[in-house]
């Protein structure tokens, strides 16, 4: 369906994505997730048709799009967008928005995909309504409404929630999903948070210093991080030194760890991944102070410091009553 191989792309003399290859399959949800900076909207506008690429291409439905020698301008990609803003034209009605982009289908034939996607977002009876007496939440699916009506081979979403409150960016994506599900849209989202990308997704791509880190599920991408840049930005945790043993383990100030446990060749030589959940606080073991406590509704992280100086995070039940400057001990969790 939609198919990037090897792009590069750049402002002025300056490369912002680096060989970067993905595929989305038809029906397919995916997220472009990753720090500020990173190119992120860059490679959706290069996808979308407002950038040119400076190496490889970019195959929707088959065709080449875009390549060295080939750019199908934006309007003839057949490809749907909804920005951050929602960008909804606040002189037009929600079923006019909804309607603008069916300007060559019949009139009668128009109300009814008008009609159709009103109810697919949850927004039936509300097409006569002005888009400034809808929520920030209506507004985005309303915007959703548009992208899809005319029923676009890839919709492309910039950051689209980032404009809502947090609380309710979780569960608005969760929505959208089961929008996007129902029309079987394929769809390509950018964000630099997480947990939006998890509710999303069914494949998270994330990049750093315009470069395609990993590209796999939430729980591959949380659990497996292919590279020290995906371990630190995705989920809580601490890079901590590790030693390999003769047996293949990982020798670390708290203890053996298995060989498959994600680990990275640093500068400072190895360092294994400790998620907090890796971590307990246990009656005996390596003496840590609290330097933090934050807490997460069903736990607390607390993020500790160990005699050396080295910073480790753990999870820890709510009925532990430590607070900061405490001295407490710790050791790797049974279950790991
Ligand atoms: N029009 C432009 N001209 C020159 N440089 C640009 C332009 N747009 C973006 N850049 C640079 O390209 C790099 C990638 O930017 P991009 O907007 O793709 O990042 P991003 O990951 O989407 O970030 P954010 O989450 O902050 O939107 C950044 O270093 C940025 O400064």
């Amino acid at each position: 369906m939609l198919e990037v191989k090897n792009v590069s792309l750049g402002y002025g003399n300056h490369i912002v994505v680096q060989n970067v290859s993905m595929r989305l399959d038809q029906g397919e949800i995916g997220c472009l997730l990753g720090p500020s900076g990173c190119g992120k909207t860059t490679l959706l506008r290069a996808i979308a048709g407002f950038e040119p690429v400076r190496a490889g291409q970019i195959d929707l439905q088959g065709k080449t799009v875009a390549s060295l020698a080939q750019h199908v301008p934006p309007q003839a990609r057949d490809i749907g967008m909804v920005f951050q803003d929602h960008a909804l034209f606040p002189h037009l009605s929600v079923g006019d928005n909804i309607g603008f982009g069916l300007h060559r289908m019949a009139k009668p034939l128009r109300a009814a995909r008008v009609q159709e996607m009103l109810e697919l977002v949850g927004l039936e009876g509300m097409g006569q309504r002005w888009p400034h007496e809808l929520s920030g939440g209506q507004q985005q699916r309303v915007a959703l409404a548009r992208a899809l009506a005319p029923r676009p081979s890839l919709l492309l979403m910039d950051e689209p929630f980032s404009s809502l409150d947090t609380s309710m960016r979780e569960s608005i994506a969760r929505e959208v999903r089961a929008i996007l599900k129902q029309a079987k849209a394929t769809a390509l989202m950018v964000t630099h948070d997480q947990n939006e990308a998890f509710a999303m997704a069914d494949n998270v791509g994330v990049m750093a210093r315009g470069q395609l880190m990993q590209w796999g599920n939430a729980v591959q991408v949380y659990c497996a991080p292919a590279t020290q840049d995906v371990a630190q930005f995705v989920g809580d945790g601490a890079l901590v030194p590790a030693q390999a043993t003769a047996g293949g383990q990982w020798q670390t100030a708290l203890g053996l760890l298995p060989a498959g446990h994600p680990h990275y060749q640093t500068a400072q030589g190895v360092q294994v991944l400790l998620r907090p959940e890796h971590v307990a606080v246990v009656e005996k073991g390596v003496r840590a102070q609290v330097r933090e406590r934050t807490f997460r509704g069903s736990h607390f992280v607390f993020e500790l410091e160990l005699p050396d100086g080295q910073a480790v995070m753990a999870k820890v039940s709510l009925n532990a009553l430590y607070g900061a400057c405490e001295s407490v001990q710790i050791a790797l969790s049974p279950e790991l």
